[in-house]
């Protein structure tokens, strides 16, 4: 494999090498390392508590490693002061998590559209892209409705929406499709995957259900907060 002056395999846009985070005394990262191209579709699988969701959220620059090192697009991300870690997640990277990111005063087009409205875009016209992607992820009904007035399931996609709206590099998904019922699950994913497949950017997608890892072109396995085997960002 073509190696880049910083080591890399060469089209990675998104890595996490040697990655170690422990919480107080108890770990969650020993060792995890993860590399993403442009255009992939990439599964992340394990136990409950095996490190998914820190990994995440360690490639997304929200949780600083202890150990290892993370890029994006060959630059170190781990080690930028918090300011530049957030204007670089959020102009490059859509993050969907697990709970409470919505923001509970605004409506859903308000929070779609926020990222826009924080990138300088104007407020017509991010409301416009916002409904855009509340209707391609079915959630057109709830464009008015505040997080308070939705199911779980409506903000989850409310929440995808968000993370589309910017047309990002990489997304970074955390259980996208657990609030889902089975068909709704399967369309969210379907546009999720089309979604990034359109601007070629990288998908990430914690999961604990193997249609979405069957949908993914690799699955990486946490075991213990370790990457089990060798991934494409792996080193000895
Ligand atoms: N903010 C936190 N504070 C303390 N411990 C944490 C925190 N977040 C995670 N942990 C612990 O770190 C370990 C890994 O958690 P993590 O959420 O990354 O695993 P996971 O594989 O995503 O789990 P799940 O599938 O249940 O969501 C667990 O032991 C968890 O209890």
């Amino acid at each position: 494999m073509t190696q880049t002056q910083q080591g890399q395999p060469s089209g990675v846009l998104l890595e996490g090498r040697g990655l170690h985070k422990a919480y107080a005394a108890s770990p969650a990262l020993t060792g995890a390392s993860l590399a993403v191209r442009s255009g992939e579709v990439v599964a992340v699988t394990g136990a409950s508590g095996s490190g998914k969701s820190t990994l995440l959220l360690c490639l997304a620059g929200v949780v600083r490693p202890d150990a290892g090192v993370v890029t994006f697009g060959g630059r170190r991300l781990d080690d930028l002061d918090d300011d530049a870690r957030t204007r670089m997640r959020r102009s490059s990277i859509g993050l969907v998590l697990q709970f409470g990111q919505l923001v509970p005063e605004l409506s859903a087009v308000e929070n779609v559209g926020l990222p826009l409205l924080l990138d300088g875009v104007a407020r017509r016209e991010a409301a416009s892209a916002a409904r855009h992607w509340l209707d391609r992820l079915g959630v057109a009904d709830v464009a008015d409705a505040r997080p308070a007035q939705m199911s779980g399931g409506q903000a989850q996609r409310v929440a995808i929406a968000r993370a589309l709206v910017t047309s990002p590099r990489v997304v970074l998904a955390d259980e996208p499709t657990g609030a889902l019922d089975t068909v709704t699950a399967e369309r969210t994913l379907d546009v999720l995957v089309e979604a990034t497949r359109e601007t070629g950017a990288a998908l990430v997608v914690v999961t604990h259900d193997n249609r979405v890892a069957a949908a993914a072109e690799r699955e990486v396995v946490l075991r213990d907060g370790a990457t089990v085997g060798a991934d494409l960002g792996a080193r000895p």
